[in-house]
């Protein structure tokens, strides 16, 4: 008997050659392209104005594409997005925070694209959404207007609503802006165990110093994309530069600036003004906190 050669499994997600222009003419993204498969954390980087925001867009459906395609889980986009596969989590300037709505509601939002017209909630609704809710820390606040969370359980809250959706493809843009080390490392941890679930995140994020930490894959985006693949692969300087040209700052302590005795090694700061990234000699080191990093001036 012929044994047929198993078929690779689809990616996670594939865009493919993709240009979106707004109406005003701006032209946001040109010809990007990248791959991620299934279990993965992604990184979104780049400047503000990049177009990171734009692909998440474009991968939403919120925005025409005039050039390529998108495809999640082997399918054509718009047919993952109706069976409700990607779950999207907005900047918080996005939202309307006056808007009076309770935390369990803004969950439960997650399970719209599952109920039928009458978005009656079934018992798994219910069960989902509680269930959510304790899986990012917040069941406390399930009864609470919205507009009286802090930032942080803001993002905590809308991540509850990308778990409810039950999303196997999950899009955050920019997920630790505004938010204290603490509840990064509680959602750096959630994100993980959705990746070891085999669902894939892309993560925007201007926090250069964690995307080693946490993210398997770096995408760079500028007007396109210009480089992809495993962190440890592309999250190089030369990238960095290209990604952010002059932009990022670039300082390098030594000799008694850095150590008390004749230590030659030094240490390298990358940096766009949010959290740095830290070279030390070749090594790559995580800057744990704004606090702990060396005093440049
Ligand atoms: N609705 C819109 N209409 C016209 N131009 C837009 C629109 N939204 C974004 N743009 C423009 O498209 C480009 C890409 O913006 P985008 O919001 O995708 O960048 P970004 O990388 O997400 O930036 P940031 O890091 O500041 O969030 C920018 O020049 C922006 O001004």
């Amino acid at each position: 008997m012929m044994m047929g050669r198993a078929k690779p499994a689809p990616a996670g997600l594939r865009v493919n050659d993709i240009t979106v222009a707004y109406r005003n003419g701006l032209t946001a993204l040109r010809h990007a392209s990248f791959t991620v498969p299934r279990g993965t954390i992604t990184a979104l980087v780049g400047v503000n104005g990049a177009g990171k925001s734009t692909l998440f867009k474009a991968i939403m459906g919120f925005v025409q594409l005039t050039n390529g395609s998108v495809e999640i889980l082997g399918m054509p986009a718009h047919d993952a997005l109706r069976q409700n596969m990607v779950a999207y989590v907005p900047q918080a300037e996005e939202v309307d925070w006056n808007f009076p709505v309770l935390v369990e509601d803004v969950v439960m939002m997650g399970r719209y694209g599952h109920m039928n017209f009458l978005r009656i909630p079934s018992r798994r609704d219910h069960d989902l959404v509680t269930e959510a809710l304790q899986r990012v820390n917040m069941l406390e606040y399930r009864k609470r207007q919205i507009g009286e969370l802090s930032g942080g359980q803001r993002k905590r809250v809308f991540l509850a609503r990308a778990l409810a959706q039950e999303g196997q493809i999950i899009l955050l843009d920019e997920p630790f802006t505004g938010v204290d080390v603490t509840t990064e490392e509680q959602i750096i941890e959630l994100l993980k165990s959705l990746r070891d679930e085999g669902r894939v995140m892309l993560v925007s994020t201007h926090n250069l110093g964690s995307v080693p930490d946490f993210c398997d894959r770096t995408v760079f985006v500028k007007g396109t994309v210009l480089a992809y693949g495993r962190t440890e692969d592309t999250f190089t300087e030369a990238n960095l530069e290209k990604a952010f040209g002059g932009v990022l700052r670039h300082f390098i302590l030594s000799g008694t600036d850095l150590h008390d005795d004749a230590d030659p090694r030094h240490l390298k700061v990358i940096s766009d003004d949010e959290r740095p990234f830290v070279v030390y000699g070749d090594r790559q080191q995580k800057q744990k906190t704004r606090d702990d990093a060396p005093d440049a001036s």
